[in-house]
């Protein structure tokens, strides 16, 4: 009888004491925020079903073609201001182009989706990039260390203060923006509105007209923007700088593209000239191709799914699809390690599947910023282009890749900026 007592007694201390440690738990997780991971699964694209469909719809009127034409002006003037500190800082020696591009494509992001300019030197501008950068590297380690997922581990490292103190800043600065759009626009129809809008605008605007979002939601989604919409433009940028770089005789080529184009003056890039760069689109392709800023991404099948080829992929599997394999498949691009941008000629793309080039990925999950990417790097490669030739220091065969993100460089990449003169 004892036994039953004091056996009855443990399971019920033990019972509230998991309930107890849960709703500890719970607390402490809400007041230091989730640990990086749980943080980017809340957002676009990494959120689930029912919600992503409705999220992704709302987002999609922010890339419409009317909107991405208002971000040309933002792009233009950033990469003016990127020019110019190439021209007094960066000419003659080599340098390490990452970091630098990196804090303009930064600068584009904010304006396009926040409606925020970070070029200035006001310090919580300033606080606000190296969080952004900083949260970026501790997503990383979280994914290479098991015990940074678990939170009582977590609690227990000096990256979990680190993290604590970095979205404190993010969730203020961004959290702030958001209530200076909202006031501003508290009048307003701002779709109708004749001021530029910024991707948060609509989603304040679709907020207003009930749709189910609240300030929460809304900061979740300009952070994906932050975060999916920097890095990834980055790598595109630095690799193909990298590869214009290593070929001189492709280098030539577009610079006469882009001298035809602009007559040797220094005018701001139109929507029309864009589309009229038709050989750096290619070789931006082939540089997706060869070095996709993701170079692979994850499914989980909500059924079983059978294969041509006889086998299953039973309900419930991690499916992983390997971008930069499917990039250097011989079979579908012979010579692979090649950097050829003849391979995105209109005749050799209608000639291959749809699916063997995949950068921004493909189906109703692809990237949703993709034509932005591609005006932004557009703009910012033929600014420079205009203005400097670019000479070789790192090939892509010296350089060691590392897990980030998206794909980089251990080291960077280091590139020679020389000042063009153009004979006019
Ligand atoms: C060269 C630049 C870029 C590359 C290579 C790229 C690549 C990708 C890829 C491969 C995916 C699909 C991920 C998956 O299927 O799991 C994706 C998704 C996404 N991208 Fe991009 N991206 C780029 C730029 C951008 C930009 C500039 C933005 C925003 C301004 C953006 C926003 C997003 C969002 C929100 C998703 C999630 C879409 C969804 O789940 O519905 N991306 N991107």
């Amino acid at each position: 009888m004892l036994i039953v007592i004091v056996g009855g007694v443990l399971i019920v201390y033990l019972i509230w004491h998991v309930c107890e440690f849960k709703r500890r738990y719970a607390a402490l997780s809400k007041m230091a925020g989730p640990s990086s991971i749980e943080l980017f699964r809340n957002i676009l694209f990494a959120t689930p079903g029912k919600k992503w469909q409705q999220r992704r719809k709302m987002l999609s009127s922010g890339f419409h073609f009317n909107i991405l034409r208002g971000f040309i002006k933002t792009f233009n003037d950033v990469s003016t201001l990127l020019v110019e500190k190439l021209n007094t800082d960066c000419t003659g020696h080599p340098i390490n182009i990452f970091p630098v591009i990196g804090e303009y494509t930064l600068y584009n992001i904010s304006e396009t989706a926040m409606g925020t300019k970070l070029t200035t030197n006001e310090k919580k501008s300033q606080e606000y990039v190296k969080s952004v950068f900083r949260l970026g590297e501790i997503l990383i380690d979280t994914l290479m260390s098991p015990w940074l997922q678990f939170f009582p581990t977590f609690v227990l490292t000096s990256t979990y203060w680190k993290q604590r103190k970095l979205l404190k800043t993010l969730h203020e600065f961004t959290g702030d923006i958001i209530q200076k759009r909202k006031k501003h626009f508290a009048s307003t129809h701002i779709i109708n509105s004749k001021e530029r809008l910024a991707l948060l605008d609509i989603l304040i605007s679709a907020q207003r007209s009930m749709e189910d979002i609240d300030d929460d939601g809304i900061r979740e989604e300009v952070d994906t923007f932050m975060f999916e919409g920097h890095d990834t433009v980055t790598s595109c940028i630095c690799f193909t700088l990298l590869m214009i770089s290593n070929h001189a005789e492709i280098q030539n080529k577009i610079l006469e593209e882009l001298d035809y184009i602009f007559e040797k003056s220094d005018r701001h890039a139109t929507f029309q000239d864009l589309q009229n760069m038709s050989y750096l689109d290619k070789v931006i392709n082939e540089t997706l191709r060869l070095c996709p800023s993701v170079t692979r991404i994850s499914r989980s099948s909500e059924e079983d799914i059978q294969l041509p080829s006889g086998y299953t992929i039973p309900k419930g599997c991690i499916i992983d699809l390997h971008i930069y394999d499917l990039h250097q498949n011989p079979k579908i691009y012979p010579n692979p390690e090649k950097f050829d941008p003849e391979r995105f000629s209109h005749e050799n793309v209608l000639n291959r599947h749809p699916y063997a080039y995949l950068p921004f990925s493909a189906g109703p999950r692809n990237c949703i910023g993709q034509k932005y990417a591609i005006l932004e790097v557009k703009i910012i490669v033929s600014s420079i282009l205009r203005k400097f030739r670019l000479q070789s220091v790192d090939t892509l065969d010296n350089l060691k890749m590392i897990m980030h993100l998206v794909l980089k460089p251990s080291a960077g990449i280091k590139i020679k900026f020389e000042k063009r003169t153009v004979e006019l």
